[in-house]
């Protein structure tokens, strides 16, 4: 699984740990980091945000997961990018459900509700899971894809 990681200077602490942990995760073949790197790059989240969301869309990246202050931000950007389904996720139960009934390729956290260790633990757990095609969940993803073809801009 290749996952991209991003971040604004709010976030950018935890998902260098996030970072850390993918990179020794057997299951995560390719870490991409779109930045930013340190504090003192103080890019906005939406340009985060999107540039993962596209190296998704774009089918160089398997999964993402983005950093902000509340984790929102980021995902709404994300949400923005054509195919590509983004949510905040604090907890494990949410973190797992936003791939068996949404199948999610992003998560985001907000570094400044969360705790680097708890993050971390959802990440984990969130590598494990897999949507299901033939699931009843399958039909209710594919309305919402549909909704964004029929009015994709351009
Ligand atoms: O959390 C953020 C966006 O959701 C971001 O890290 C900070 O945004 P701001 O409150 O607009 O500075």
């Amino acid at each position: 699984m290749r996952v991209v990681v991003a971040a604004d200077n709010a976030g950018v602490l935890l998902k260098n740990e996030v970072r850390e942990l993918l990179e020794r995760d057997e299951r995560v073949t390719e870490v991409i980091d779109v930045g930013v790197e340190t504090p003192d790059d103080d890019r906005a989240y939406p340009v985060l945000g999107l540039a993962a969301a596209e190296k998704i869309a774009n089918g160089e990246a398997d999964r993402g997961v983005l950093v902000c202050g509340t984790g929102i931000g980021v995902a709404i950007s994300a949400n923005k990018v054509p195919g590509v389904r983004a949510t905040v996720a604090h907890d494990s139960y949410s973190a797992e459900r936003s791939i068996k009934s949404n199948n999610c390729q992003v998560i985001t956290f907000g570094a400044r509700v969360v705790g680097p260790e708890l993050a971390k633990k959802i990440v984990g757990e969130w590598l494990g899971y897999t949507f299901d095609p033939s699931s009843a969940s399958a039909a209710k993803v594919a309305h919402i894809t549909e909704y964004e073809q029929v009015h994709a801009a351009g």
